[in-house]
């Protein structure tokens, strides 16, 4: 059953069971695309860990990652040692192909959210759905993995988005990064109202959103630069340690600007095959917005990431970073 989760999921199928047994312990359905693994006996370094893909229907490579994962539970080749929640963000949109039907999920989760429609229905089942996990572990260190694919091709294939929250970001989750092999780390500059944002803000967790490569359909993702990613996510599914390298491997950068779209008369004044974390000399103008003006970098140079102009009004088209230090092991 547990394998079949996800095509269940896709198919709009309900499952035949809302629950059962796994090695190690028990696996429950609370919602279609919400599933909760409960060890029968917690390892002392386990998280309570949420583990989401398809927040963004397209973005196939980490729902086939999650796939990977409890095929192995299943088979007996990983044994649950940390209470999971397993969440596959929209399954109408995974089901269409489609970023999202109606509007952008990952800019939903806000907890003064009223707007009504499937989207914001989502959001707030699966804040719900979190609340109430993170509340039956009140003693362990919370962590929540979101993963997408970007749009486009990227000078770093696997990067980290930092949300902005209060909550300080441990040591060692640079040094999981590093050894999962991600390339780069993007550190918000404000709120965002992202899913990650949601666990980091209101559950003080471990939060990233992390992008692992690009936007593929299903059956079309090379699973093996995953590899390494892989292994920290069994790690944590076992409740073990996972493994370290240093995070000077990884290049890091801050969000200096985020650049939004206004009006219809919008455009980006740059290729629309333009890699993430391209850098902008001073001088170059970025953007032409009918009510805004042209946006033109000052300056310092700026490297640009998740540019689209295709994005709904008053959204964001795309941010603009440079280059901030490794983080200093603080002891
Ligand atoms: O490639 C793109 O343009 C978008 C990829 C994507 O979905 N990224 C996330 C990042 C979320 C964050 O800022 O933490 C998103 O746009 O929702
Ligand atoms: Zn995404």
């Amino acid at each position: 059953m547990l394998s079949e989760w996800i095509e269940l999921s896709l198919e709009s199928t309900a499952p035949t069971s809302r629950g059962g047994k796994l090695p190690g312990g028990t696996y429950t359905l609370h919602a279609a695309g919400v599933l909760e693994l409960t060890p029968t006996e917690c390892r002392s370094e386990a998280h309570a860990c949420v583990l989401s893909a398809g927040i963004h229907g397209n973005e196939t490579a980490p729902i086939e990652l999650l796939g990977e994962c409890l095929a192995r539970l299943e088979a007996g080749l990983l044994a649950l040692g940390a209470p999971v929640l397993m969440i596959l963000g929209n399954p109408e949109a995974m089901r269409r192909a489609e970023r999202y039907v109606n509007t952008n999920l990952n800019r939903l989760f806000r907890r003064d959210l009223d707007e009504s429609g499937m989207e914001p229905d989502r959001a707030r089942l699966l804040m719900r759905a979190v609340d109430d996990f993170f509340s039956r572990y009140p003693e362990h260190e919370r962590l929540h993995y979101d993963l997408h694919t970007a749009i486009r091709d990227s000078r770093y294939p696997r990067f980290a988005v930092e949300p902005f929250a209060e909550t300080a970001t441990r040591h060692e989750q640079w040094r999981w990064l590093a050894a999962a092999d991600i390339q780069a780390v993007l550190h918000q500059h404000q709120h965002s109202w992202t899913f990650s944002h949601y666990s980091k803000h209101h559950h003080q967790a471990q939060a990233f959103t992390l992008e692992l490569g690009r936007a593929l359909p299903f059956g079309h993702n090379d699973l093996a630069p995953l590899a390494p990613m892989a292994r920290l996510l069994e790690a944590l599914l076992e409740g073990r340690k996972p493994s370290g390298d240093t995070p000077e491997r990884m290049r890091f950068f801050r969000v200096a600007h985020e650049l939004m779209r206004h009006s219809e008369d919008f455009r980006l004044c740059f290729a629309d095959d333009t890699p993430n974390f391209t850098e902008f000399a001073p001088g170059t103008q970025l953007a032409e917005d009918a009510e805004a003006g042209s946006f033109v970098v000052e300056s310092e140079p700026l490297s640009v990431v998740f540019p689209n102009a295709a994005v709904e009004l008053g959204a964001r088209a795309a941010l603009l970073a440079r280059p901030a230090p490794a983080p200093t092991d603080p002891g």
